[in-house]
């Protein structure tokens, strides 16, 4: 592969992809059938005008929300999807692992489709034998080799699939999210090829939504909105605005409420243990997702708004986050609720942080601490104001989730009222490498026994 990076490798000029939707199965006979008569389809834009360029050796990423027109881009440029119009350039061998599989004969074993492929490519017996020996090892599916690839899972289907895809020499890949089927050694395995790809000069178009990923392989984005190109350019920028689409409820709290934030802010600051340094951002989740009650409406948030964060729903390794909850209850519902359950009338605010499989990293409650709660039947008070902030947060990259619950009761004995099940999503974006999960605050200390010093000097003498 030469390592000339002017030339683009791929370029696309005004790509349209317009769908014809039809209300019925009737429509489109009548159509097909009185070709000049009334149309009865409308147009769908899958792409609109759509154009941009690859230099070689690039790796490209391309994001957007579901249906944005991501796949749609990829297989015009593959070649396996024609565009209303447009033109589409690309110069190289391409392995475009779209539909991966497609050549595939499920009667015949992994091993004879192997050799069918390599047939197909016009491959010699020794480069055959070669090349076999190599797509074979890469997918390590064992005896499954010799079975037809019609009893394979998806995941061997795959391996032996992306195998045979790779195996070509391209300089080109066009790659979606179809690894993901594989375990995760064998995705591990893929993108190191992918990798090794990239040094070599090899230029990669990249669909996925995890934008984690996408930022850490792809020297540009491509954000993509409703089949227009929304932005282009260097990933973290792009990344920024693909959050602000997907979260658009979220910003409006990050402006429009100043005074507010500003009010916080004072209060925040005359509580010692809440001192606020970093002025960040506020967003507000919508209070309607996930909730489960078990406390018959007895109490419930009544508005919850986060902040410190860098943009809506975005924060960065150390950020220290800030909830600033408002809970409201009924003191009927409250008084019925103590008596049925024997709870004292205490409300109790905590918060369990997830990750994306559902894993539960921690918890943090006011449970735990030595006040045990507000009093929910005191002076006549119906609503409170909850403040917790979080600092540092010190998160390995990738997506989280915030689930903010109500309890009656106390330490001890508590009934469980309103949860809000993953209310609160926060993608942390750091380039800091983070074994595991999460990062605690600890301290390490060493201090030299007599025994060691002694065999400390005796090396010290030694060396
Ligand atoms: N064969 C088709 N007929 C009609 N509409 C289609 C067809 N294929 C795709 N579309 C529409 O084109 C738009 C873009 O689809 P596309 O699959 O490219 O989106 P995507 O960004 O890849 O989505 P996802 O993230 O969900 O995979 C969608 O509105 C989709 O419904």
């Amino acid at each position: 592969m030469s390592s000339d990076r002017t030339q683009p490798v791929i370029r696309v000029s005004g790509v349209t992809k317009a769908y014809r939707l039809y209300n019925s199965k009737a429509d489109r006979a009548a159509e097909l059938f009185l070709p000049f008569g009334r149309k009865r389809h409308h147009l769908h834009y899958a792409l609109r005008d759509f154009s941009f360029e690859v230099a070689k050796g690039e790796s490209i990423g391309i994001i957007g929300r579901n249906g944005s027109g991501k796949s749609t881009l990829l297989k015009i440029i593959a070649g396996v999807l024609t565009a209303t119009s447009g033109e589409v350039s690309l110069h190289g061998r391409v392995a475009s692992l779209l539909e991966l599989g497609a050549g595939f004969n499920p009667e015949m074993t992994g091993r004879e489709n192997v050799y069918f492929q390599g047939a197909l490519l016009g491959l010699g017996s020794r480069e055959m034998e070669k090349r076999v020996a190599e797509i074979l090892e890469f997918a390590d599916i064992g005896e499954f080799i010799e079975q037809p690839v019609k009893t394979y899972s998806s995941g061997m289907f795959v391996r032996l699939a992306f195998a045979v895809s790779i195996h070509v020499d391209p300089e080109v890949l066009i790659v979606d999210e179809a690894l993901a089927v594989g375990d995760v050694r064998f995705q591990k395995k893929c993108v190191d090829w992918m990798k090794r790809f990239q040094q070599r000069g090899g230029t990669i178009l990249f669909v996925s939504h995890d934008i984690f990923t996408v930022k850490a392989f792809c020297n540009r984005l491509v954000l993509i909105d409703e089949g227009k190109l929304e932005a282009i350019g260097d990933p973290d920028t792009v990344a920024n605005r693909y959050y602000q689409i997907m979260f658009p409820k979220a910003s409006p709290s990050t402006t429009a409420a100043g005074d507010e934030v500003q009010e916080i802010r004072q209060e925040l600051a005359e509580m010692p243990e809440l001192q606020d340094e970093d002025d960040g951002h506020w967003f507000e989740p919508d209070m309607s997702d996930g909730q489960r009650q078990w406390g018959g409406g007895a109490a419930s948030i009544a508005r919850l708004r986060v902040g410190g964060v860098r943009a809506p729903n975005l924060f960065a390794w150390q950020d220290s986050i800030l909830f600033d909850v408002v809970v409201r209850w009924n003191r009927g519902e409250v008084r019925r609720l103590c008596a049925e359950y024997h709870v004292q009338p205490r409300l109790l605010v905590g918060f369990r942080l997830e990750n994306t499989k559902g894993f539960v990293l921690t918890n943090f409650t006011n449970a735990t601490q030595a006040d045990n709660g507000f009093d929910l039947l005191a002076s006549g008070v119906s609503e409170c104001r909850v403040r917790c902030r979080i600092a540092p947060l010190k998160l390995a990259a990738g997506n989280y989730f915030f689930t903010p619950g109500l309890a009656v009761g106390t330490v001890d004995h508590l009934h469980p009222v309103m949860e809000y099940t993953n209310l609160v999503h926060l993608h942390c974006d750091t380039s800091r490498q983070v074994l595991g999960q999460m990062q605690l605050d600890y301290e390490i200390a060493f201090s030299a026994t007599a025994a060691g010093a002694e065999a400390g000097a005796a090396i010290a003498t030694a060396s």
